[in-house]
C-alpha cells in the first residue's frame, strides 16, 4: 500500500478555517499512538480530521485500520491511502471522531444533515472515545436554535407517509421528506433508506432523549439524528482562531494557541 497522503484544500474562510482549528486540536488530542482502529465520521469537517491524522507519518498510520460512517468517508480514507476496515470486521473502535449540525450545552447532538446518521451512531457506540469537531455555528444551549431544519430521522421508504403522520401527532411542526436535488425524488441514504426532516418546538427540544426515545419507537423508523449522552468531548473552533473544548464532566478548556499548519502532530514523536 503506498505511504498516506491526502490533498485537502486549504481554508478560504473563517469557518473552514474554525473547522479546520477544531479537527486538527482534538486529533492532536485524541488520536494518540496507541489508536489502532479509527473511526472516521462524515461531513466537511472530517477531511481536516484525516488530513491531520495523514500528517502524523507513514510510520503510526500503516498498522491502523479506518472505518468509514458512510460513502464519503470511504473515499476519503481510500484517497488518503489508509488502511480501510468495516465495523463488522472491528466491532470495537478506539476513536470515533465526526462532525454535527448542532451541540447544546450537555453535548448532546444533532445529526445527520448529510443522511449519514445511523452507521455514524453505529461507530459512536462501538467507540472507546466519541469526539465531535465542528465550527462555531454548532455551539448551541438549546437544540433547534442554529440548526432549523429539524431532526434528521431515517425511515424504511414503505414505511415513510405512516411516519410522517406519527411525527405530526408528536408534536412536529412541518416533517417533510429530503427531496434530491439533482435527481428527481427523494434523498437515498447509503442503508437504501429515505430521511425525514422534523422540526419540534423549544420544548421538545430541551429534553432530547425523551423526542429521541419516542420518535425511535415509531415502526418502520430506522434511526434518529439525535446523539444525547454520547461524546467524551466537542471542538469547536472559534472565529477569532482559538478552540474551545468541552468535556462530558461539565469542564471546558480554551487553546488560544491550537495546532498550525508547520506544528508536528503531538503525540506522534515526530
Ligand atoms: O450526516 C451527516 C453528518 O451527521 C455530519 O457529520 C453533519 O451533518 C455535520 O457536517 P458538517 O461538518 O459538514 O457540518
Amino acid at each position: 500500500m503506498p505511504a498516506s497522503s491526502l490533498q485537502v484544500a486549504p481554508p478560504t474562510n473563517v469557518v473552514e478555517a474554525s473547522k479546520q482549528l477544531a479537527a486538527w486540536t482534538a486529533v492532536d488530542k485524541h488520536v494518540t499512538k496507541d489508536c489502532q482502529v479509527i473511526g472516521i465520521g462524515s461531513g466537511s469537517t472530517v477531511p481536516y480530521v484525516v488530513e491531520r491524522i495523514v500528517a502524523q507519518g507513514p510510520e503510526i498510520n500503516k498498522d491502523r485500520v479506518f472505518i468509514p460512517t458512510g460513502f464519503q468517508s470511504k473515499e476519503l480514507i481510500v484517497d488518503a491511502h489508509l488502511r480501510l476496515g468495516d465495523v463488522d470486521q472491528y466491532p470495537h473502535i478506539d476513536v470515533t471522531i465526526d462532525g454535527a449540525d448542532e451541540v447544546d450545552k450537555d453535548l448532546n447532538c444533532i445529526k445527520g444533515g448529510g443522511a449519514c446518521h445511523l452507521r455514524e451512531k453505529v461507530l459512536a457506540e462501538a467507540a472507546d472515545t466519541w469526539i465531535i469537531v465542528a465550527d462555531y455555528r454548532k455551539n448551541s444551549e438549546v437544540l433547534g436554535v442554529n440548526w432549523k431544519k429539524g431532526v434528521p430521522v431515517e425511515v424504511a421508504p414503505f414505511a415513510y407517509a405512516k411516519v410522517l403522520h406519527n411525527l405530526r401527532t408528536l408534536g412536529s411542526t412541518d416533517p417533510k421528506l429530503r427531496m434530491a436535488v439533482m435527481k428527481a425524488g427523494p434523498i437515498v441514504s447509503d442503508n437504501g433508506n429515505f430521511i425525514i426532516d422534523a422540526p419540534f418546538g423549544e420544548a421538545e427540544m430541551r429534553d432530547p432523549m425523551t423526542l429521541l426515545t419516542r420518535i425511535k419507537m415509531l415502526t418502520g423508523v430506522v434511526e434518529v439524528g439525535l446523539f444525547c449522552h454520547m461524546a467524551k468531548a466537542v471542538y469547536f473552533g472559534n472565529q477569532d482562531g482559538s478552540v474551545t473544548a468541552k468535556f462530558y464532566d461539565g469542564h471546558a478548556e480554551h487553546y488560544d494557541k491550537p495546532a498550525s499548519a508547520s506544528d508536528a502532530p503531538a503525540g506522534t514523536g515526530v
